[in-house]
């Protein structure tokens, strides 16, 4: 016979520590806090029988969750102070919730005794671990990387399944469009909390995706998205450290283009070789092979290093993965940091660039040519440039540098030239424009913009705030363009589809502050060819000098400081079309039709009108999305 010392310990009851649909479920953090298991097995004790306890026997077992260990050993202790006479535990406590079921219901023991119940350590298909935010969500979006994702996340680096999202490859990636993005990787970046709506259940801290093929990655925090350009730049930042194959230090960074000059920061920093090449991998395969390269990026969410010659979306995230061990070795049980600590962390150290891209997908080949064309000869007069510049904002630096990008290769001597037009602030600001080299339909005009911001105390903006004042040129830039193909397509899009922020470009100017407007207050709402909206208020300053030529308009027609009605200012070409469509869907708000002929399309509204004319905004915007199909240059 054994004896034990039974000791009584005082404790205090925790709020909302209540059982429900099937069981106590509470974070671990909650669970780990003394007394608060002694408390719920010790209350489950007294609201048993006497004869279900005294004597009986217990299964106590789980699915091996983080505590399991720690909640078996106090459950057991407190099991036989309370008389219970035998406990039955798995091996290493492991059971699962239908064997404990079989094992109450079906074993008999040697002396013939059953078990009367169970204590059942699981959250189900909750998450586990010592934080259960520190999970981590994998979807390959049914492309190939599903395949690989299994072996590695889960039986070599011991995930849990349920951090595998679309893992099955299927012919036709479920439907989807298998490209890792905050536009198409859709259930993970609401999962991770960066959707419309807040998810149901805390997000997990990381996230990532990869296309079809397993080349591309895009990695997510909680809430957080890293760009392309900053995920090289931060891998290649921290490689030496925290993944041993660079333990011997960079050969050497690379990046595209029109990807952000992030890398080019960390390259000086850490006195790296550095290349800039045009699109595509192969230019980073001929460094590789040179020993001149270990890590490349581009923005278009291509990451990799010279264990392979080609991109390689599965490595990003175990360099990730990598990095944020590394940056927690010495944080265990403190607040883990996180991949957005991570990145803040890096844009203190090397500031932040703040980047997006605006895809204009299915235009004709032909006015896009047309328009490269018209861009490329602008930068003929940097002095033109310059004023268009500071005609639409003041605070802006100047253009000191314009070209079309060329690249001479440093190892073959192969010249690639016309690989896309920048336009270079003297801040280190971008403005690229860029034909697509994949599209498989029409032409896809790429535009990038990015802002370099040294300032610690301004790395913190949104992304879409920062980058508003660079957004206004480039349809100044093209004011020397105008729309003349009013071909109807339902499939093309005019819209831009903005892949790196989680702004949506025609929201972009109604969701900043500026874009507020008091009762009463006169605005005008521009839409400028490439269907951009633009919202003035005609009592601010920036109206002037945002939109200098509408403003001298508006002043010559004198219009009368507290308009009634609606006035719609369109142009010359547009009348016929646009007039009888319009007039058709507005007739009772009394539109009036004003048209110039040098003014993009301007509508001017009452902004009392505003609150129940979002549905007109909505008309006009669809109305473009759907007829204009592109820019040709001015002939005149
Ligand atoms: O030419 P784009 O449509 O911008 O595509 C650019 C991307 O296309 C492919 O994925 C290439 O493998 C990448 O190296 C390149 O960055």
């Amino acid at each position: 016979m054994v004896l034990f010392n039974v000791s009584r310990v005082q404790t205090t009851p925790f709020d909302g520590q209540k059982p429900g649909t099937s069981g106590l479920r509470k974070k671990v953090k909650v669970f780990v806090q003394p007394h608060y298991l002694h408390n719920f097995v010790q209350a489950t004790f007294y609201a048993l029988t006497e004869e279900n306890v005294r004597g009986a026997t217990l299964v106590v077992s789980g699915d091996g969750r983080y505590f399991s260990k720690e909640a078996i050993q106090i459950i057991t202790k407190m099991s036989a102070a309370n008389g219970v006479r035998r406990v039955w535990i798995g091996q290493n406590g492991l059971l699962s919730t239908p064997a404990v079921s079989a094992v109450i219901r079906e074993r008999v023991g040697a002396d013939g005794s059953k078990a009367t119940g169970a204590f059942i350590l699981t959250a189900s298909h909750n998450p586990g671990g010592p934080n259960e935010a520190s999970t981590a969500i994998y979807d390959a979006l049914h492309g190939v990387a599903g395949a690989y994702a299994k072996r590695i996340f889960v039986d070599e680096l011991g995930a849990q399944e349920s951090s595998l999202l679309n893992c099955t490859p299927k012919e036709d990636f479920g439907g989807g469009h298998p490209d890792p993005n905050l536009t198409y990787a859709k259930e993970l970046v609401a999962r991770l909390g960066l959707g419309k709506s807040e998810p149901q259940d805390e997000p997990p801290e990381f996230g990532a995706a990869a296309d079809g093929d397993a080349d591309r990655n895009m990695i997510l925090g909680k809430r957080f998205f890293v760009t392309p350009s900053d995920s090289v730049a931060i891998i290649a930042a921290n490689a030496v450290e925290a993944i041993p194959y660079f333990s011997a230090g960079l050969k050497g960074v690379a990046r595209s283009m029109p990807t952000s000059a992030a890398l080019d920061v960390v390259a000086k920093h850490l006195n790296l070789k550095f290349f800039e090449v045009p699109t595509g991998w192969k230019f980073f395969g001929n460094l590789m092979d040179a020993g001149l390269c270990s890590i490349c990026g581009e923005e278009s969410f291509g990451t990799g290093s010279d264990h392979i010659r080609e991109k390689d979306g599965i490595w990003a995230v175990l360099a990730w993965l990598s990095i944020l061990a590394y940056k927690n070795k010495d944080t265990l049980g403190d607040k883990l940091v996180t991949v957005e600590d991570i990145v803040r962390q890096h844009w203190a150290t090397y500031g932040r660039h703040y980047y997006t891209r605006y895809d204009y997908e299915n235009v004709d080949a032909g006015a896009a040519k047309e328009l490269m064309g018209y861009l490329v000869k602008l930068q003929s007069s940097l002095s033109e440039v310059n004023q268009i510049v500071k005609g639409v904002r003041s605070d802006v630096s100047n253009v000191v540098n314009a070209d079309e990008f060329e690249y001479k290769d440093p190892v073959d001597g192969s010249i690639s030239s016309h690989q896309g037009i920048r336009y270079l602030f003297e801040d280190g600001s971008r403005l690229i424009f860029r034909l697509s080299g994949t599209g498989s339909e029409g032409a896809t005009i790429r535009l990038y913009i990015e802002q370099y911001e040294k300032d610690p105390s301004k790395i913190g903006r949104l992304s879409n705030e920062a980058l508003a004042p660079l957004a206004y040129f480039p349809s100044f830039f093209w004011s020397g363009c105008e729309l003349t193909s009013l071909v109807s397509s339902e499939r093309g899009r005019f819209a831009p589809a903005e892949q790196t922020s989680c702004v949506v470009a025609n929201s972009f100017y109604f969701g900043s502050p500026d874009s507020t407007v008091g009762a009463g207050e006169m605005v005008a709402i521009v839409f400028d060819f490439m269907s951009h909206i633009y919202m003035y208020s005609f009592s601010r300053v920036t109206l002037h000098c945002c939109f200098s030529n509408s403003v001298q308009l508006v002043e010559t027609l004198a219009l009368p400081a507290n308009l009634a009605a609606p006035i719609i200012i369109i142009k010359a070409h547009f009348r016929r079309v646009l007039r009888r469509v319009l007039q058709k869907v507005w007739e009772r708000m009394a539109i009036k039709f004003i048209v110039c002929k040098e003014d993009p399309l301007l509508v001017l509204i009452d902004a009392t009108r505003l609150r129940d004319g979002g549905w007109l905004l909505s008309m006009v915007r669809w109305w473009l999305q759907r007829n204009l199909q592109f820019v040709r240059r001015r002939t005149t």
